[in-house]
């Protein structure tokens, strides 16, 4: 059984040699170290979001509304932190959300690879984005033992859709996560006031411009003429027309878990189950896409009417008490998105490593501290509404 708090003695091991941590501890923190290193523009495009960026800050503010309620003398000196997921067992209940732009995190161009490394370091899946620098195969070679999920942006050209996912399975990835709640771009003021994002320059598009089919629809290959693959591409980005026929056909097309990205409401919930989805992706994008309520205060009706079926859970986890509340709330497992992308900003795979090494010793610390061994014991009633 893994001991994610002995992190904690670790540092202060180090502290007796007056070794301090090179990297910062807390959220905020992180986002302004990385802030010094980015470029002004990727920052604002990974820190920003949908409209006045309430909802975002809805995110993380609703976890501050439940408190945790402490048991003493409960025998959780130690903790078991693992769970199960489509039979397989992960030695944590954290898992990296897709972010279709680390590539460019990365000094090196490669933070999709970081993000792999990372996971192979630590144990922790990754779902892997449809937008990046390096081709899935690339990435998925640099694995390890980790399973990684394949998250599918469908395209509004179904044999492309049907070559990504063949890929990822040939590639191996664990299973196929389709997100379906950006069929368009939010409305994103910072990236507007830039007037643009990474992709339309033609970054993080490495699955496409390696595409047999999306190469076949060019009339010049992305090598001669990158601005024209790139708008190529976002003319097969969107898929406002995407429906539940869609996913009866993809669904159709793989034996691999499939999960659905951006559910938050029971009765989509119910009509992915009696389509034979797999798994439900709770999460409202970080408040990137559309204005909405933080996605947690979906998490338990969602939950609910998944009936056994996993459910992940991401927007707005920032710690690792977080962490511990999503999962009384009935979460699987639970995905953080912009927290490690600051960590592969700072110092690649090591720090998203870093960064998942905090939230890990923060969640099994909390657990221990209030009475609480494993999972299984973290049910609704371990969580009082504070506000
Ligand atoms: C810069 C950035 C890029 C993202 N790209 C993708 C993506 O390619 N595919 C996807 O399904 N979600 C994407 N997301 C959403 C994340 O998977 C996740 O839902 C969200 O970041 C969770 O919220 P958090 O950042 O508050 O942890 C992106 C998020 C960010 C911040
Ligand atoms: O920025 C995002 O959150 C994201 O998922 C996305 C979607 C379309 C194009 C580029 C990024």
């Amino acid at each position: 059984m893994a001991n994610f708090a002995d992190f904690q003695l670790g540092i202060y091991l180090d502290g007796l040699t007056g070794a301090k941590p090179e990297l910062p501890l807390t959220y905020s923190d992180l986002e302004a170290r990385a802030g010094e290193v980015m470029d002004p523009e990727l920052l604002d495009y990974v820190a920003g979001g949908a409209g006045d960026e309430h909802t975002q800050r809805a995110n993380v503010t609703a976890f501050h509304r439940w408190g945790i309620v402490p048991r003493m003398l409960a025998g959780a000196a130690e903790r078991d932190l693992s769970i199960e997921l489509f039979g397989r067992r992960y030695p944590t209940p954290l898992f990296m959300a897709p972010i279709g732009v680390i590539g460019v995190m990365h000094e090196s161009q490669h933070g999709d690879l970081e993000v792999a490394r990372a996971a192979a370091a630590s144990g922790v899946p990754a779902v892997i984005s449809t937008l990046v620098q390096d081709p899935m195969e690339t990435v998925a070679a640099e694995l390890g033992d980790t399973p990684g999920f394949y998250q599918l942006y469908t395209p509004n050209d179904r044999e492309l859709a049907e070559s990504f996912v063949r890929r990822a399975e040939a590639a191996g990835y664990a299973g196929i996560v389709v997100t379906l709640d950006t069929w368009s771009l939010g409305w994103r003021p910072r990236d507007l006031r830039h007037a643009t994002f990474p992709q339309l320059r033609g970054l993080c598009l490495a699955n496409y411009f390696s595409d047999p089919v999306f190469r076949s629809r060019l009339e010049k290959t992305p090598e001669e003429d990158l601005g024209a693959a790139a708008i190529a591409w976002a003319m097969t980005f969107g898929n406002p027309g995407l429906s539940w026929d869609d996913i009866e056909w993809l669904r159709g097309l793989t034996a691999l878990p499939v999960l659905l990205k951006g559910i938050c409401h029971p009765d989509d919930v119910r009509r992915a189950r009696d389509g034979g989805i797999d798994g439900i992706y709770c999460s409202n994008h970080g408040g990137r896409q559309a204005a909405s309520a933080p996605a947690i205060d979906f998490l338990p009706a969602v939950v609910e009417a998944a009936e056994g079926m996993p459910v992940l859970f991401d927007s707005g986890v920032r710690s690792g008490v977080d962490v511990v509340k999503a999962l009384a709330l009935g979460a699987t497992a639970v995905g953080i998105g912009r927290p490690y992308g600051w960590g592969i900003s700072l110092a690649g795979a090591a720090g998203a490593h870093h960064v998942l090494q905090c939230l890990l010793a923060e969640a099994d610390l909390t657990m221990g501290l209030n009475g609480y061994r494993s999972i299984a014991d973290l049910t609704p009633e371990v969580l009082v509404r504070t506000v």
